[in-house]
């Protein structure tokens, strides 16, 4: 008997996803057991890519996760509610539950996976961070046994298209924008990508795998692209950097505590990730005895998120093959305590700053001795331009403690010869 799908959304993922099931000729054999049963959207009207058997289509959602045929629901419909509803009738039908929804899963993780533990199935996200790239399933399994220091990545395509664009034609932030949304990378609100939002989603689930907690997603900082600067791209350019949107959890060595963030960050040229470019993502992880290790791929749009949501449903019908009643271990999520965040003025870090200063002597000495009165030491001042009567000078700080950082600034905002400080970035 074949394996009944009820995949609710036919977007820009659930067409992928469709379009792979229905061409299985040499993949997995086993994807020949699936059967395509239900899918809900929102309208029967709009044209579809995919050719459905019109009894397949709806738009009553409910009904598909109360049908008792029903195996596996693969939710694809994205947003919280009634995204959330659904996957929680759904667990308590007793079905297997595949999402991409990383803002559903961030938020709500902890009632899903009670849930699904409570009624003995599965809920898979492989395709909620880094698309198509497997990172969900090697951090449950294959690197499980490592201790993670580090988890740091390039996870939302939409601003990394944006940001090389930027760099390598010099092109404006809307413009990019607007192209992004038009391959379907980008999340229906943009400012979800843009604000560093859906990278911070897709971290906190990283972290929660790689340090074996709950993470609250209040506690984790984020800060998107929306103030870097064509000036601050070609400054960090000659300084020997890329400007990238980073998400890092890290653990502090001297400390149960973790860092969880999202901020652009000027990345050296010779780093790993300096060189993921346009929609790729690449997820790093540090851990022992393994060392690094870097996952690389499509990081969105329809046929790469298709791979990772078919590869989890895949192991559900791997699952639902075979008799056992015992949970398997490693595809639950059974964290209970919620990891201890600590706040990023506590983070010590190399800072960028960009000051726009009266063309005065001494202003150079005076920036170095208020930084110097706050144990902010120096690794390289820069002025090499102007903008229109300003003086434009760029520091790169060694590291720092982050609220020592900003209280030197503070002060340096109140000195006579400063206008203002227009850009402050971190530095890996
Ligand atoms: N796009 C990507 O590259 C990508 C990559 C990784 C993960 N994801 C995640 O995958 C999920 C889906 O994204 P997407 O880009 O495929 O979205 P999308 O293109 O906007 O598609 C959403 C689909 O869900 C249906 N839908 C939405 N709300 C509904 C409701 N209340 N009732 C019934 N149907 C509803 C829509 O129906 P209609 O077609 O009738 O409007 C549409 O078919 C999201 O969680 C997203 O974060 C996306
Ligand atoms: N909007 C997301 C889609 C993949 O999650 C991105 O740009 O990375
Ligand atoms: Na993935």
């Amino acid at each position: 008997m074949g394996v009944k799908l009820g995949i609710l959304g036919l977007g820009t993922v659930g067409t992928g996803t469709v379009q792979l099931l229905q061409d299985v000729v040499g993949r997995n054999p086993l994807l020949q057991e699936i059967e395509i049963y239900r899918v809900g959207v929102r309208s029967l009207d709009k044209v579809r890519e995919v050719e459905l058997p019109s009894h397949v289509l709806t738009t009553d959602l409910e009904a598909i996760v109360n049908d008792r045929e029903v195996d596996i629901v693969v939710e694809l419909i994205g947003g919280l509610e009634p995204a959330r509803s659904l996957i929680l009738t759904a667990l308590k039908n007793g079905k297997h539950v595949v999402t991409a929804n990383k803002a559903a899963i961030a938020r709500f993780g902890a009632e899903i996976f009670t849930t699904a533990n409570q009624s003995g199935v599965y809920v898979l996200l492989e395709a909620a961070v880094g698309g198509g790239i497997p990172v969900i399933q090697p951090l449950k399994q294959s690197l499980s046994v490592n201790r993670i220091n580090t988890v740091s990545g390039i996870v939302n395509g939409t601003t990394n298209y944006i940001l090389t664009r930027m760099q390598t034609e010099g092109s404006n932030f809307s413009d990019v924008l607007a192209d992004a949304q038009r391959l379907g990378y980008a999340e229906a609100d943009p400012t979800a990508d843009v604000d560093g939002l859906d990278a911070a989603d897709k971290i906190a689930i990283l972290a929660s795998l790689g340090f074996g907690g709950r993470i609250n997603l209040e506690d984790v900082y984020c800060e998107g692209i929306r103030q870097v600067s064509k000036t601050d791209i070609t400054y960090a350019e000659k300084l020997g950097f890329v400007i990238k949107l980073l998400a890092i959890a890290k653990q502090y060595t001297d400390s149960s505590s973790l860092s969880v963030r999202v901020h652009p960050t000027l990345v050296p040229k010779t780093h790993p990730l300096a060189s993921i470019n346009g929609v790729y993502n690449a997820i790093l992880v540090e851990g022992e005895p393994i060392g690094q290790v870097m996952f690389f791929g499509p990081g969105a749009g329809a046929g790469a998120t298709a791979s990772a949501v078919t590869s989890d449903i895949l192991n559900l019908v791997a699952v639902l093959k075979t008799s056992t009643t015992q949970p398997n271990p490693l595809l639950i999520c059974g964290h209970q305590d919620y990891c201890q965040i600590s706040p990023i003025t506590e983070l010590v870090t190399r800072f960028y700053a960009r000051f726009l200063t009266k063309d005065q002597p001494g202003v150079i000495g005076k920036l170095g001795t208020c930084f110097g009165n706050y144990g902010v030491s120096l690794e390289s001042v820069v002025q090499t331009g102007f903008q229109g009567e300003l003086a434009e000078i760029v520091v790169v700080t060694h590291d720092v403690r982050e609220g020592d950082f900003r209280q030197a600034l503070a002060a340096i905002e109140n000195l006579e010869a400063i206008d203002s400080i227009p850009s402050l970035l971190r530095v890996l």
